[in-house]
């Protein structure tokens, strides 16, 4: 199997399980970032940790895309899981597509959620994104049914649902209740959609799986289990990179380096 997977996480703690495991390590910077590289279960790797939120998500896949183009890009670690989706703290999400919910116009009720952007940030492949973005359902699918086969009978919940990506931290039972009503989402976090664009935009086949350290909503930090979360998100991707020659193909729906349409 050629090429690596490009391993994505916002802080070292959601990828330290994976970076332990790995074998033949070496330790680079790529445009100012961490870049771990070796191989687990005989798949080459190279491990990311961006920082938080979507500009530092953005930038460091960037540089790193530009180094050397992965043949699938796996983005990791804690989120905020919807009560209604069923998901408890510890439980995996897989990303059946990312919503970035910070774009849009400004709502005419203050505190409101944006309403759709009215032109497209991106166009690839006859899509147009105005905020939602798709992920490989190939691979997302594949995905959940090995997590279930193999986590589900050790008592974890797994849940495939649409991801939304925050700017700021939802910190309210409305807010939470608010986004639910308008996306469904099963889980929250601040770097999704960044790279999500980005894999879109350089072609390369993007799986978002995240383990619950809370719960989106009134915040009740006495409540957050990140180191769960931190280690159950490393088990979710060690499990699944373990199964990549079946999961990750060699489809590759590369959009090009096209002008920005803005
Ligand atoms: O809020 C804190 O006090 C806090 C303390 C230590 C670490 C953190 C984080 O790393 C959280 C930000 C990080 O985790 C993702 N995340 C996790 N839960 C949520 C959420 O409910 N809403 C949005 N993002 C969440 C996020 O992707 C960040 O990278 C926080």
């Amino acid at each position: 199997m050629g090429g690596h997977i490009l391993v994505v996480g916002a802080v070292s703690g959601e990828l330290a399980g994976l970076a332990e495991g790995l074998e033949s390590r070496t330790r680079s910077e790529i445009g100012g970032r961490v870049l771990l590289a070796g191989h687990l279960a005989g798949v080459p790797i190279r491990l990311i940790i961006t920082g938080p939120g979507m500009a530092n998500a953005v930038q460091a896949v960037t540089a790193a895309v530009e180094r050397a183009r992965p043949r699938a890009i796996v983005l990791t670690g804690c989120a905020g899981a919807f009560r209604p989706s069923g998901l408890e703290i510890g439980d995996i999400g897989v990303a059946s597509g990312e919503i970035d919910a910070a774009l849009g116009l400004e709502p005419e009720t203050p505190g409101d959620l944006p309403e759709e952007l009215p032109f497209p940030v991106m166009r690839c492949g006859g899509l147009e994104i105005t905020g939602r973005y798709p992920v490989d359902t190939e691979m997302s699918g594949h995905a959940v049914a090995v997590l279930r086969h193999r986590l589900g009978r050790q008592g974890m919940g797994v849940r495939q649902g649409p991801f939304v990506t925050v700017s700021a931290i939802t910190t309210t039972d409305r807010r939470a209740a608010a986004l639910h009503a308008r996306f469904s989402p099963c889980m929250e976090a601040m770097e999704g959609a960044g790279v999500a664009h980005v894999a879109l935009h350089y072609g390369i086949p993007f799986l978002e799986i995240r383990a619950a350290s809370n719960f989106a909503g009134k915040r009740d930090r006495s409540a957050w289990n990140l180191p769960l979360a931190f280690e159950r998100c490393a088990l979710a991707v060690r499990t699944l990179i373990r199964e990549m020659p079946r999961i990750c193909g060699s489809r590759n729906k590369r959009c090009g380096n096209r002008p920005p349409i803005l």
